[in-house]
Formats: C-alpha cells, structure tokens, sequence
C-alpha cells in the first residue's frame, strides 16, 4: 500500500520505518526539514535502537526506495492511507492541547480537497474520547469539501509502542486496537497491518473510534498507576525497613498482578504517561466526574523526587558541594528527557546551592538545553569524581557495573533512585523504597 505519515517524531518515524520494512511505500511529512533531509539521508532523526538500520535499508540514495520524507503535504496525494502523528501536548490546565492536530488536520483536509477518489485518515496521536469524531473529521470534512463515508474514511489507531523499544514494539505487539466508525475505513485499516499481523499475530480489537481513544488513555492509566501504587507500596516498605522489590518479586507471581511496571523509585517520566494521565482527568473532570484513583497516581508520582531529596539530606548538606547526577532521559535506552524525574532533582539539587555535575550516555544534549548552567560530564566517573554525593535518576545498564569509580568520590554518600547500584561497604547507600 501507499502510506503517508504526518508528524515525523518518535512514533511517525518509527511507524514509518516499520511499515516501509513491511512492504508498503512510505512517505513521512513533517515540518521540520532537520528531520526531513536527515531521513532522506537515511539517518533516523530520533535515538532509537533499530531504527537506523531500518531507515538505512528503506531510505537514503542505497535504500530499497520505499521510504523518503518531505515538507509538502502534497505527497498525501499518492497515498491510499495517511496516519497522523502529531504531537498532543498538555494545555496549562492540564487538559489536551489539539491546536497541532487542529492545524494538521485542516491542511491535509485541503490538500485532499485536490483528490477524487477514496483517502482514508487514521489518528494515531493520543487524543481523549470523541476526538476524532467531534474535532478531526468536521476540520477534514470542511477543509475536502467531502463527507466521511463518501469519498473519505476516518479511523483511530491507537499506539502502544514504549520509547527506547519502539521498533521491537512495533513489530511485536500484544494488540492492535482498529477504531473505525465504517466498513471501508475498517477494511483499509486491516490490509496496512495484515503483513504485520501474518507476522506477529497480535489480538485484533475492533472497535470504533471513541472507544479506540479511550482504550489508549485506560492503557496508560493503568500502567501509570500500576507504577504509583508500587511507589506508595515501596514508601510503606522503607518506612519498614522492607526491601519493595523483594516484596514486588513476590506479588508479582501472581498473574492478577503479573511481574511487569513493579519497579518502584523515583516515578513515571516521558512524554506519555504525564500528559494523558492530565488529560483524562481534565477530560472526565469535564464530564462531571473526579477520577480520583489517577489523581492519586499523579500525586505519588510528583512526590516521588521530593522523597529522593530529602534522603540526600539526611547524610550530607549539599550546599555548596558536587553532587553527580547520573542518567537524565526518562527512561534508559533513550534520549528523550520530557518530564525526566532527573528535572525536579536537578533543581531541588540547585535550590539547595549544590554544584550539579550530570552525567548521561546520550541525553545530556537535551537536558544542556533545559538547565544549560549546570556541567556535563562525558562519562560518569567524571561525574563522580570528587563529588560529595551521587543521585541515580536512570537506570541505564552501565551504572550496574560501575564499581572503583566510586572510591574517587569526596564522600561516598549514593541515593539510588532507580535500584541500580551494588552497595559496597564503604558506600553510605540509600534505595528510595528499599
Ligand atoms: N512517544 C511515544 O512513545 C508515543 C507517543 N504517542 C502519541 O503519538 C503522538 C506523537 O507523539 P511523538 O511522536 O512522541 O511526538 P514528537 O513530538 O516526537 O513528534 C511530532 C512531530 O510532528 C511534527 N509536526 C508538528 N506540527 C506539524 C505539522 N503541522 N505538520 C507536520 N508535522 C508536524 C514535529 O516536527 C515532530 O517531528 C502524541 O499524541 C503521543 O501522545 C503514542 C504512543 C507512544
Ligand atoms: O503512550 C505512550 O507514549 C507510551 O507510554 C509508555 O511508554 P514510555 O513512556 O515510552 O515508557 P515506559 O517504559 O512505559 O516507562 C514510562 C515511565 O515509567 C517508569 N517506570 C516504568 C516501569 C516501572 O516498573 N517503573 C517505572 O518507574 C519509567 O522509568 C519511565 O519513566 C507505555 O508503556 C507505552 O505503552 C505507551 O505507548
């Protein structure tokens, strides 16, 4: 099939890559030519593992050709299907901010104004309930000057992939949720995953559009609560004296709980589980319902950092000391940093007069832009070297093995954050739930 994707960030570019690798040809539109001559190029555009390889093979003057990129929305035109990708951020109220989509919308419906036969739309962004029926299809609708189910379908799809293993995924998932208010834009939907399907022999879920968007915000809601209810657990536990993730490996054989998001520290970051957690409970709040077990969530999770501090202060006064700050981006295997738990430390750390030396093997970049008056270190034992206190907000592979680094610390005073370091004893170690 002939597929257009709008929005070339995490999920358009990885979608993209994977549906070119599948077969069909792909064109991604974005706005912003950084990205698009990177593609082109056959450069991925974000860190993502996998990703360059597939964008090697599809994209770029030795690609198979079935993947490019391009600034025009025209290129919708020699497409049977367009995703569409685009970021839906939170508004200061905390509810979804649609202007993007809006805007998106409105010139892929005028640029469909120029086609005669059939085009279907599938919203992949997150967007809350009624969405896609309420706001999408009238500003496509009156932009084409066609009317959904005529000459023109509009589905919902929702994304599951997690930054960091977006294309493994991608490739392999549990579900594929189709959201479709007709047959013609079911069918369209089906034949882009069938090569997908045939593969990876997910459970199909259709559904229509409003129920598709809802089962995206009950996804997240539920993990991220899973993750807040085992931090308030593993608060309980340290109060204890209890070790949260002996308590975590036990519950977890148990298939009601299962053993996945039981990791309990320092909180939920990314770009994901912050917003839409905000957004559903903006979005029911507005419907005259209190949804308040996700508020909890929220509430657990914002504590979390302020928890880890203050452990800080109960060895060492770091006013005026290095304190190392190893890992920034959410999550590891990534080097998105949005709402990163290492924010609300680093400027806890700085409120306190600490000098900040952070340390992350590839999201120090991002965050230099977010806090570029603090320093960087290339790798973490500079960080650690001669500070007076570490702080562990990521859990990157490499701070597992970390070992004599430590010794050329000032004092060996570790807050750990994510469950990474191997207390030693001349380590004045503290776990935030453990
Ligand atoms: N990041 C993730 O892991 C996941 C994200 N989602 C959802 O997918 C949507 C997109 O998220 P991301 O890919 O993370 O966003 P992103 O911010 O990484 O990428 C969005 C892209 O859209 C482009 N763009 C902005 N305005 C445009 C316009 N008018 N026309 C064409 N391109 C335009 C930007 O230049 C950017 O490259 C959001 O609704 C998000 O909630 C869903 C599942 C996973
Ligand atoms: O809608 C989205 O964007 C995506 O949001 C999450 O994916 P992602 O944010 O990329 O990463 P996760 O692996 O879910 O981690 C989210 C946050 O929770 C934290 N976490 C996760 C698991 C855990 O046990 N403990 C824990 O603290 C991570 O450190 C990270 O900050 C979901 O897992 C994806 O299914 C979803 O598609």
């Amino acid at each position: 099939m002939n597929i257009s994707v709008i929005g070339s960030g995490y999920v358009g570019t990885t979608i993209a890559a994977c549906f070119a690798d599948l077969g069909h040809n792909v064109v991604n539109v974005d706005i912003d030519t950084g990205i698009v001559d990177a593609i082109n190029r056959g450069e991925p555009p974000v860190h993502e593992d996998g990703l360059p390889e597939l964008i090697a093979m599809h994209a770029g003057e030795d690609g198979t050709g079935r993947l490019r990129a391009t600034t025009d929305y025209s290129a919708v035109l020699d497409t049977d299907v367009t995703f569409l990708c685009l970021p839906t951020p939170q508004k200061s109220d905390g509810g979804i901010d649609l202007s993007i989509m809006e805007a998106g919308a409105k010139q892929l419906g005028e640029t469909l104004a120029q086609k005669s036969g059939w085009h279907t739309v599938v919203v992949k962004s997150t967007v809350v309930p009624g969405t896609t029926e309420e706001v999408i299809t009238p500003i496509i609708e009156e932009a084409s000057g066609t009317t959904e189910g005529e000459l023109l379908g509009i589905g919902m799809n929702p994304e599951f992939l997690r930054e960091g293993t977006a294309v493994h995924d991608f490739r392999h998932p549990e579900k594929v949720v189709l959201g479709a208010d007709n047959e013609r834009t079911l069918e369209d939907m089906h034949d882009v995953f069938t090569p997908l399907i045939a593969d990876a022999d997910p459970h199909i879920v259709e559904t229509n559009t409003r129920t598709a968007e809802m089962i995206k915000y009950a996804n997240n809601g539920f993990l991220a609560t899973k993750v807040s209810l085992i931090n308030d657990i593993g608060n309980v536990c340290k109060e204890f004296g209890v070790d949260a993730y002996e308590v975590a490996e036990a519950i977890g054989l148990d298939d009601r709980i299962g053993e996945q998001f039981l990791r309990s520290g320092l909180g939920w970051g990314g770009s994901c589980f912050p917003k839409d957690t905000n957004a559903i409970i903006h979005a029911a709040k507005e419907q005259g319902y209190t949804p308040a077990v996700l508020e909890a969530a929220v509430e657990v999770n914002d504590s979390q950092p302020e928890r880890l501090l203050s452990l800080l202060d109960d060895h060492t006064d770091v006013s005026g000391q290095k304190v190392a700050v190893l890992g920034l981006a959410f999550k590891p295997g990534t080097d998105d940093i949005r709402n990163s738990r290492a924010i609300p430390v680093i400027e806890g750390l700085r409120e306190r007069g600490a000098s900040v030396t952070a340390y992350d093997p590839v999201a120090a970049e991002n965050m230099e832009a977010r806090f570029p008056e603090i320093d960087y270190a290339d790798s973490a034992a500079d960080a650690l070297a001669d500070a007076s206190a570490c702080v562990v907000c990521t859990d990157w592979d490499e701070f597992a093995v970390l070992d004599d680094e430590f010794e050329e610390m000032k004092t060996q005073v570790v807050v750990d954050g994510r469950r990474v370091i191997e207390p030693r004893e001349a380590m004045t170690y503290e776990g935030l739930t453990w």
